[in-house]
């Protein structure tokens, strides 16, 4: 497992013990102005794995998926990564001056760019939009371009912060299925930070409650896949995690 060393993070080169993980995260701290925001996150995905994050609003989520990203540089404490990772955020973060073909493209060198960008654009559903630009997209269509531009480098771990956040509730039902559906392509494993209790368990194998700047809670969500939110037990987990967050039954 190649370890992280952006930063003061540091870790050994070899691995961490966690021979089927991803990504292992053990003792990370940042604080903001000597306030800690993190005091000493432990955690590990295993390849494959669906995990949400959940907690309060300023909880902290966010900084841990950035430092998790290698986007911060002030954190302190060790994380490895094996194989390759990629982000999607809250916004799409497309460059506006280039058109989508070319914004999945970014960063991408070899003779099959090409093919691998038409892939990626049609397994999102947007294989004509290859030319448009970034502005003549509706917000759902600009989030599933970036969806293909995390897909097309093949991450064996997406990082994902609120993807679907900003968007209106269809559009988001749609990409939550959309991402089920890649998920269950690709194999990949995910972190998905949100502080949507409902997306959390249509998503996750596993959810991990941040709370106090370290994961409080980690609750498996036991599942088959094909959940909903009518189920029964898909019911008891939801009331039992807004339990967990103080949210009073209606
Ligand atoms: N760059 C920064 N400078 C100063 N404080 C920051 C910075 N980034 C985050 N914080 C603070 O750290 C805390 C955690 O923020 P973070 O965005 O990680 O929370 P969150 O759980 O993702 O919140 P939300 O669910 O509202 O998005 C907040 O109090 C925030 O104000």
């Amino acid at each position: 497992m190649a370890t992280r060393t952006t930063g003061n993070l540091t870790g050994p080169t070899g691995g961490t013990g966690d021979a089927a993980a991803v990504l292992t995260a053990h003792g990370v701290r940042r604080a903001f102005d000597g306030r800690p925001v993190l005091a000493g996150v432990d955690l590990s995905i295993a390849a494959g794995e669906v995990v949400a994050l959940l907690g309060g609003s300023g909880s902290g989520k966010s900084t841990l998926l950035r430092v998790l990203a290698g986007l911060d540089a002030e954190a302190t404490g060790r994380t490895g990564l094996r194989g390759t990772a990629a982000v999607v955020f809250q916004e799409h973060r497309l460059l506006p001056w280039k058109r989508v073909g070319d914004n999945v493209a970014l960063g991408l060198t070899g003779p099959d760019v090409r093919a691998r960008v038409d892939r990626a654009l049609a397994e999102v559903g947007l294989a004509d939009r290859r030319r448009a630009w970034p502005a003549e997209l509706s917000g759902g269509q600009a989030q599933r371009v970036a969806v293909a531009r995390a897909l097309v480098r093949g991450p064996d771990l997406l990082l994902l912060d609120e993807p679907f956040g900003a968007l209106d509730a269809l559009t988001r039902l749609r990409m939550q299925s959309l991402l089920r559906r890649l998920r269950a392509e690709h194999g990949f494993a995910a972190l998905l930070v949100t502080h949507d209790v409902e997306e959390a368990l249509l998503l996750a194998d596993r959810i991990l409650l941040l709370d106090g700047g370290v994961i409080a809670e980690e609750i498996p969500v036991d599942l088959d896949p094909a959940r909903s939110p009518d189920q029964p037990a898909f019911g008891a987990l939801r009331r039992r995690l807004l339990d967990r967050l103080g949210v009073p039954a209606a």
